[in-house]
């Protein structure tokens, strides 16, 4: 279980309180009006923002004070994942080690990964030779490579129509599954995790 005890957070004038508890291998869906601090609560558990004051654990371990790269998450953002001058390849292989020097197993893995993804072909590429959903589908791999339990989505699918935001969703929950990742997600759009959210969090 991920858990956040009376976590408190500052963003400029605003002081946040956090009381959550997201199950393991849960679909959460994060819901809110703009502004009410929906990203902060994901940032504060990536560890980008300093906590004042509370408790972030997972599976009864605190990570309240760990650096991001120490904690059990990986983020994925509404857009910006990718580095552009980067082909999609490494920039998915640096999700599993910050030199992308990969070994054969981990090389198919990627291959295998990117299959699933729809993104095999496009792996010598460079990002904005990509589409938006393709993107998107290249950081979501990268996130998932790096094999940490708990992935973080702020609106990862927003930039995207309709449909491929359904496609990507669905996509993402196989993964939750096939990989036994929590996923939290915020979202404008609550009616579009309906089949695949196992939980929710209201933030007011
Ligand atoms: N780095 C910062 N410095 C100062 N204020 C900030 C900072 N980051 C966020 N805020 C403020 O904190 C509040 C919460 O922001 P946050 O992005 O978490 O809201 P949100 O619920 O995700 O909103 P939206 O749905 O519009 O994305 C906002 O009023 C925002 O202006």
């Amino acid at each position: 279980m991920l858990e956040l005890l009376s976590v408190q957070v500052k963003q400029g004038d605003n002081l946040f309180t956090y009381n959550s508890q997201v199950n393991k291998g849960a679909f959460c869906r994060i819901v809110g009006p703009s502004g009410v601090g929906k990203t902060t609560l994901l940032e504060t558990i990536a560890g980008f923002n300093h906590i004042v004051a509370g408790e972030v654990s997972w599976q009864g371990q605190s990570f309240t004070y760990q650096k991001p790269e120490s904690r059990p998450v990986s983020m994925m953002f509404q857009q910006d994942n990718l580095f552009t001058h980067l082909s999609v390849y490494t920039n998915i292989a640096l999700g599993v080690r910050p030199s992308a020097r990969l070994n054969e197993a981990e090389k198919q893995q990627l291959q295998q990964l990117c299959l699933q993804l729809g993104i095999v072909d496009q792996l010598d590429k460079l990002p904005p030779q990509l589409s938006g959903g393709q993107q998107q589908r290249a950081a979501l791999a990268r996130a998932i490579i790096h094999k940490k339990p708990i992935l973080l989505l702020d609106e990862p699918f927003s930039a995207l129509d309709k449909k491929l935001r359904e496609d990507c969703i669905a996509l993402t929950d196989t993964m939750r599954k096939q990989y036994n990742l929590t996923v939290l997600m915020v979202t404008h759009h609550p009616k579009e995790l309906d089949q695949v959210a196992t939980q929710t969090i209201e933030i007011s």
